[in-house]
């Protein structure tokens, strides 16, 4: 189904009036185009699910959209469904186990994680130094409290997630469960039980999770109860999704590309409350032991590190794209820059020289490897998994061990529309915003100079008040 925004930044869906079938059409059929020819050959044949478009009696998406529409988030309100034009994409559901060609009446449990930027950007374009040593997630953290989109900030940090340390992944993994925002829902049976059901709504209660995942992970011992039993519990789940992250269960053609050395950038962000802990405790050096190559992690990563210059290095391209575009606008079908996502638009992103010679050429595929990048760094991993029997396991069927279960699993990666050419201004712009929050409000506390006068002033406090 398309969700179109009055204020689209789509350029098929670009004027006021509401988009005609023809245009919903395409805009449909460059999606699917998009997750056959472009992302499946990035990250797999078997993580990817392009859909397919069908056709909907008008009837039934009229009552669909009447129903639903009481459910969507305030936020999202901003997007109409398309009652029109009766199109719509039909997609396998993400909660339920991939390896299995029908739905089996087995219990399955789903952890949808958004894990946002892996990396911490190594570009020699980028002006701000503190850029180079905290992530972008953790950054932006600060004002996203500000602006009031979430009530506390996570301890969560992308960087440690993509670090493929066990321990420095259980260390993300646990925060992401403490404060999930919009990067953590779990699912069983394909129903919410853990995370946002709306803006802000979180529901953390571990106790709570724990009852539902006890059948899972300790299927024949007596009642959960009491603080011990919720944290290990926990535990078995924090394991079990690490372990199903590392695993490789696909390979792909752009397996071997890789784009740019992990040792490039710095593998650790310094925000990181991991991190940070250590250096509390006098150790200084993060252990990142690298992903494993077929696992989902790695090549999300990779996909995302198709921002190679940074958005300020893209910005000044993306102009030139644009100024060429004001010279020659009927250049744009020729440039696919909306599509079709075919063969031809996908051997382009496989240039990944850094050397600027002046040319469209160069400036178009910087771009179009941005907007891939961009696509990497919103889309969400799900991981089905089911509990099944020792004799059940079969090579065809990945498994996974807890300590007194075993899981057949699946993973998948979900929300990957193209991210629009349109919308670099305002990556430009936000990012802007982002770094300069920090610098203001949060590095600015984290001063050694500007920490000791704080302390200084809250000492000053003490004695005033024993007086
Ligand atoms: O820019 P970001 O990092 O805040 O990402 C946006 C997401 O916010 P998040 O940081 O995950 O809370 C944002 O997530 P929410 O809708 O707020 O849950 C969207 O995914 C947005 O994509 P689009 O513009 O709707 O296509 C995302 O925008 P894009 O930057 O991917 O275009
Ligand atoms: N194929 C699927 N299987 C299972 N769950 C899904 C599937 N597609 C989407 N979802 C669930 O719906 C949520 C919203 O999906 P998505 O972000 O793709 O919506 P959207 O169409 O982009 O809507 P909006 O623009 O309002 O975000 C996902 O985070 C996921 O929990």
């Amino acid at each position: 189904m398309v969700l179109w925004n009055r204020n689209s930044r789509c350029s098929v869906l670009q004027h006021a009036d509401s988009p005609t079938s023809e245009e919903i059409l395409h805009h449909l059929q460059n999606i699917v185009d998009f997750g056959k020819h472009v992302m499946k050959q990035f990250f797999g044949e078997n993580y990817v699910h392009h859909g397919e478009i069908i056709q909907l009696p008008l009837d039934f998406v009229r009552q669909l959209c009447l129903k639903i529409q009481p459910e969507r988030p305030e936020s999202r309100c901003d997007k109409d469904m398309d009652t029109l034009s009766g199109y719509a994409m039909c997609l396998p559901n993400l909660t339920r186990l991939q390896t299995y060609r029908f739905v089996e009446p087995r219990p399955i449990l789903c952890i949808e994680i958004k894990p946002k930027c892996g990396f911490i950007p190594f570009s020699s374009h980028v002006s701000q130094e503190i850029k180079h040593k905290v992530c972008r997630y953790c950054m932006h953290q600060h004002l996203k409290v500000a602006n009031g989109k979430w009530k506390r900030p996570s301890k969560y940090c992308p960087v440690d997630l993509f670090s493929g340390n066990k321990q420095r992944m259980h260390f993300a993994l646990k925060s992401l469960l403490q404060e999930a925002q919009n990067n953590l829902k779990i699912f069983k049976n394909g129903e919410l039980i853990y995370g946002c059901k709306d803006d802000q709504e979180c529901s953390s209660d571990w106790n709570e999770l724990a009852r539902h995942l006890k059948p899972f992970f300790f299927p024949s011992n007596g009642l959960v109860s009491g603080p011990h039993c919720t944290r290990t519990i926990v535990k078995e789940l924090i394991h079990v999704i690490t372990l199903t992250l590392l695993s490789s269960t696909d390979a792909c053609r752009a397996g071997d590309m890789k784009t740019v050395p992990v040792s490039q950038g710095r593998s650790y962000c310094e925000a990181s409350a991991f991190n940070k802990e250590l250096v509390r405790n006098g150790k200084h050096k993060l252990e990142s032991s690298g992903l494993p190559r077929g696992c989902l992690l790695y090549k999300t990563l990779q996909a995302q590190m198709l921002d190679m210059l940074d958005i300020e290095g893209l910005y000044p391209l993306y102009n030139r794209v644009e100024q060429y575009l004001e010279e020659f606008p009927e250049e744009r079908s020729t440039l696919q820059i909306d599509g079709p996502y075919n063969e031809a638009f996908y051997e382009k992103l496989l240039d990944l020289s850094t050397e600027d010679d002046g040319t469209i050429a160069f400036a178009l595929t910087k771009v179009q490897q941005y907007r891939i990048a961009m696509t990497a760094k919103d889309c969400s991993i799900m991981i089905a998994l089911s509990p099944c029997l020792q004799d059940e396991c079969s090579e065809q069927r990945p498994v996974v061990l807890a300590s007194k279960t075993r899981f057949t699993f699946s993973v998948s990666v979900l929300d990957l529309d193209l991210k629009p050419y349109e919308s670099i201004p305002h990556q430009y712009k936000l990012d802007g915003k982002i770094v300069n929050y920090y610098l203001k409000n949060v590095q600015a506390k984290d001063d050694p100079v500007m920490s000791s006068l704080f302390k200084e002033n809250e000492d000053c406090t003490l004695v005033l008040h024993k007086v």
